[in-house]
C-alpha cells in the first residue's frame, strides 16, 4: 500500500483546497459546479459558506470531507491529501476525524437520544463504559441531558438537530461539517443550533464548516465565504475585515 501524500499543515489550517473544479455530466450536457476554487479553513472557528441554492455549496462540502473527488485540483485535510487515500483509508479518515450534521437530522425512529449518539461510537472501538460516558457528556453539552431517553417522535425539530450534533460531537472530530443544519428550523431554534456549533469550534478547537443559504446565520459565524456559480466571491471575518476575494477577477 502506498503512503498517502502528507504535507505539514500551517498551525491553524485544517482544510485546504487548491484549484478544485467539478462538473456533472448528464448525457451530452456538462454542467460545471465548482470552478478552479481555492480556500483554506481554520481550526477553532465556525466558517460559513453562504450562497444561493444550486451554487455548489453542498458539492464543495462533500469534496472537502472526502465524500466526492474533484475532477481537478487537490484537497488536504489535516495535512493529508485526500486523493492519496484509497477507499478504505478514506473511510477510516472520515470515521476518525470527521463529524456530520445534516438538514434532515438522520435519526433512527426507534432509538432514544442516548442510543442515537452511542451507535457510531461502537465503530470507533470504544468500550461500553466509555461509549456511554461520551454519549451522555455530548448530550449534556447540547443541553439535552434531561431528555436523553426520549425518541425522535418525542423531540422538537431543534432538539432532534441537537441530538444529531451530539452524535457528531461524541466522536470528538477535528473536522465538523454541517450542511444546511438550520433549514428545517424556525428562527429561534436555528439560532440555538448555530450558537452550539460556534461554541463547539471555540471550546473544542474543532474546525466547523457550515454551508447554508440562510442569511440569518451570517451574524453568528467567525468567517463567511460568499459563493456564487461555483466560485468564492468574498471572504469576510466577523469583525467585517475583508480577507480576500480570491476568484473575483476570473
Ligand atoms: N450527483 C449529482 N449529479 C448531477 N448534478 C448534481 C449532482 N449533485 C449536485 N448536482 C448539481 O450541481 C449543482 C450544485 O448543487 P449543490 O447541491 O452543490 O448546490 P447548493 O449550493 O448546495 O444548493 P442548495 O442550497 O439548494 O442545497 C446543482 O445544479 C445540482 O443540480
Amino acid at each position: 500500500m502506498s503512503m498517502p501524500d502528507v504535507i505539514a499543515p500551517s498551525p491553524n489550517i485544517t482544510l485546504q483546497a487548491r484549484g478544485v473544479s467539478k462538473a456533472f455530466v448528464s448525457g451530452r450536457l456538462r454542467s460545471p459546479v465548482l470552478q478552479d476554487l481555492s480556500l483554506e479553513v481554520h481550526a477553532g472557528e465556525l466558517t460559513l459558506i453562504s450562497g444561493p441554492s444550486g451554487c455548489g455549496k453542498s458539492t464543495l462540502l462533500s469534496i472537502l470531507s472526502g465524500l466526492q473527488s474533484p475532477d481537478t485540483g487537490s484537497v488536504h485535510a489535516l495535512g493529508m491529501a485526500l486523493s492519496g487515500l484509497n477507499r478504505r483509508q478514506t473511510e477510516h479518515f472520515r470515521l476518525q476525524h470527521t463529524g456530520f450534521v445534516f438538514q434532515g437530522f438522520n435519526l433512527f425512529p426507534a432509538l432514544n437520544a442516548l442510543e442515537q449518539v452511542e451507535l457510531p461510537l461502537g465503530y470507533l472501538g470504544l468500550d461500553r463504559t466509555e461509549t456511554r460516558r461520551r454519549a451522555a457528556a455530548s448530550l449534556e453539552e447540547v443541553g439535552l441531558g434531561p431528555r436523553m431517553h426520549l425518541r425522535p417522535a418525542e423531540l422538537s425539530g431543534g432538539e432532534k438537530q441537537r441530538v444529531a450534533i451530539a452524535r457528531a460531537l461524541a466522536k470528538e472530530p477535528e473536522l465538523l461539517f454541517a450542511d444546511e443544519p438550520t433549514s428545517a428550523l424556525d428562527a429561534a431554534n436555528g439560532q440555538t443550533i448555530i450558537g452550539i456549533l460556534h461554541t463547539i469550534a471555540r471550546t473544542h478547537g474543532a474546525t466547523v464548516l457550515c454551508v447554508s443559504h440562510d442569511p440569518r446565520l451570517v451574524a453568528h459565524a467567525d468567517r463567511v465565504l460568499a459563493m456564487e456559480d461555483g466560485r468564492i466571491l468574498s471572504d469576510r471575518r466577523r469583525d467585517a475585515t475583508h480577507v480576500a476575494s480570491p476568484e473575483i477577477s476570473s
